[in-house]
């Protein structure tokens, strides 16, 4: 009989699997992410890294699970497996486990975020065929967002169309659920009642969260609307879209949008805010001006909605390391009294103005894993 009390959690983003065990305790045994798919991959494990050839998710999972089951956390010594999914549309909007339902439901949205539910299903068929007697649980990006205001959350469109789900759910909900509890402990306050939070990755979104509730943000239907992103275009003229179509076709017109658009069509060729940032090319110097401009733009209109800002969050793989990009992003809102310390910013420290100054900014490490495996230990808890 297995007695472990190990969750494994998988984070299946476009390009990467990142993976964390946690005990019965929620202490973090095993972390690491494979990373590069699609090309000349890596995969770290704890402070480890090896090159590896990761040509599809299929094959990055595969050496994700065979290096756990040589650390003795293999499919079959686990209480649980725990997947961040990306899209649960309107019906998922509590974590969940996976039944035949829930999957045919995430199965349904994948049209809905073609980069990353498909992956999370091969993920879960891969485990249900490994170790069928595994339970599985979900917990959605989507879900955070379930409360915000009609207004704020409906498309201007007809009945007819918002009858076939087209509104806007918002995503990176973990992270944000994650970072609602961390900022309390963090900056030793209760929570700000006005939060702009930025989660700026590879996907990149901003939140406005009032009294711990999101309500608005800028990623819309798909992971694909808002801010300028590593290879999604961000905010679009939908008659672009449509004269896209008619030039060359729906499939080029998906792919555009979602793979070569963003930082990596602006520069040229790069995705990565880290290799832009050492490029120093005309072409990496705008598409990083045109993610900060953007960041910049879409935030004040999310501090419109909130009625204000009582302070400033990043999180993310930019948003928690990329020094120059914060002090870019927070010189458009100096204006609001939001005076970052540049010492501060440089040393990565969490406060990165006054802790006194009004708006605080604060760096918030994102811990989605940790939030997906609390989500479902307290199912398990529940079942038990
Ligand atoms: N030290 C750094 N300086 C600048 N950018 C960084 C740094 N570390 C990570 N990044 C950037 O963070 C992004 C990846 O963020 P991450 O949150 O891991 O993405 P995702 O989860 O969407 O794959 C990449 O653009 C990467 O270059
Ligand atoms: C929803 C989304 O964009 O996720 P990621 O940032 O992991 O690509
Ligand atoms: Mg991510």
């Amino acid at each position: 009989m297995n007695t472990s009390a190990d969750i494994l959690v998988l984070n299946t983003g476009s390009s990467s699997v990142k993976f964390a065990v946690f005990d019965a305790q929620l202490h973090e045994r095993i972390s690491g992410v494979a990373e590069g798919i699609g090309a000349r991959g890596s995969l770290r494990i704890g402070a480890q890294t090896e090159p590896l050839d990761l040509p599809d998710h299929d094959q990055a999972l595969a050496a994700v699970l065979d290096r756990l089951t040589q650390q003795g956390a293999g499919p079959n010594s686990l209480r649980a497996v725990a997947h961040r999914v990306v899209h649960g549309g309107q019906a998922l909007t509590q974590p969940t486990r996976i039944t035949p339902p829930v999957r045919a439901e995430i199965r349904a949205c994948v049209p809905l975020a073609p980069l990353h539910n498909p992956h999370a299903l091969l993920a879960m068929d891969a485990l249900d065929h490994l170790a069928p007697d595994l339970p599985q649980y979900a917990s959605f990006d989507t879900a955070f967002h379930a409360t915000a205001p009609e207004v704020a959350s409906r498309y201007a469109l007809p009945p007819q169309a918002e009858a076939l789900g087209l509104r806007r759910y918002g995503f990176h909900g973990l992270s944000y659920a994650a970072l609602c509890r961390r900022l309390p402990e963090i900056s030793a306050h209760p929570l700000p009642q006005r939060l702009l939070a930025l989660h700026l990755g590879n996907g990149a979104s901003i939140c406005a969260i009032k009294d711990g509730q999101s309500v608005g943000t800028t990623m819309g239907y798909s992971p694909l609307e808002g801010l300028t992103m590593g290879t999604r275009v961000g905010t679009l003229d939908p008659n672009a879209t449509l004269r896209l179509v008619e030039e060359i076709g729906l499939n080029k017109t998906k792919a555009l949008l979602n793979n070569r658009s963003g930082l990596v069509g602006l520069s040229g060729g790069l995705s990565d805010m880290r290799a832009l940032e050492q490029a120093g090319t005309p072409e990496a110097q705008f598409a990083i001006d045109h993610f900060c401009y953007w960041a910049i733009r879409h935030g004040h209109s999310l501090i419109g909605a909130m009625g204000g800002c009582d302070a400033i969050a990043f999180t993310g793989g930019i948003g928690e390391n990329a020094s120059g990009i914060r002090a870019r992003i927070l010189d458009g809102f100096a204006w609001l009294g939001c005076a970052i310390d540049p010492d501060r910013n440089t040393q990565n420290t969490p406060c990165l103005t006054s802790p006194t100054a009004t708006p605080t900014a604060w760096i918030v490490p994102a811990e989605e894993e940790r939030q997906i495996a609390m989500d479902a230990d307290t199912l398990l808890r529940g079942a038990t």
